[in-house]
């Protein structure tokens, strides 16, 4: 069957730094770069009936504030017993830590990112497993 990958992302550079990788591997046909706010790219990809609950996995590495929103979307658009893998959820570790021990540029972002983990662990449309690898990764099974 064919497969295909959608990359979104505002910024065309950071899909250009991987480009030779991805032609080298001669998979560039397979991609489909979208540059866009991905709010606004998970909306249209919405309004197609085809594209909706179409996708096998999403990885989502963006702006943490947005992940509720980019949840909510992907639990659409992600087919039943697919996964949605969502970066950084451990925050340099900073989510288990008092506040006070907290550098003040990272507390922003830990404030989101608690929030979204207690949100996760309490969403019975999925089944959770946090992975401390790198700075943490969360894998959603859509249930
Ligand atoms: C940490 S980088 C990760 C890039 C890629 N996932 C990787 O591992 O190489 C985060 C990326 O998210 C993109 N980004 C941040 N907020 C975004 C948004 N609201 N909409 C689309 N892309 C966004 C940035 O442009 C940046 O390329």
């Amino acid at each position: 069957m064919w497969m295909q990958i959608t990359a979104i992302d505002m910024n065309k550079d950071t899909y250009e730094m991987g480009l030779p990788v991805i032609k080298k591997a001669g998979v560039e046909h397979k991609i489909n770069f979208i540059q866009s706010q991905a709010l606004s790219a998970l909306d249209e990809l919405l309004k197609d009936d085809a594209t909706r609950g179409s996708f096998d996995f999403a990885f989502v590495d963006a702006d943490k504030v947005n992940y509720q929103k980019y949840h909510e979307r992907l639990l659409q658009l992600v087919k039943v017993g697919g996964i949605i893998v969502y970066d950084n959820t451990l925050w340099f570790g900073t989510v288990a830590m008092p506040e006070e021990f907290v550098k003040e540029e990272l507390k922003p972002t830990r404030f989101y990112s608690i929030e979204f983990n207690k949100f996760l662990a309490n969403d019975d449309r999925v089944q959770i497993s946090q992975v401390p690898l790198g700075d943490g990764i969360t894998i959603c099974w859509r249930l």
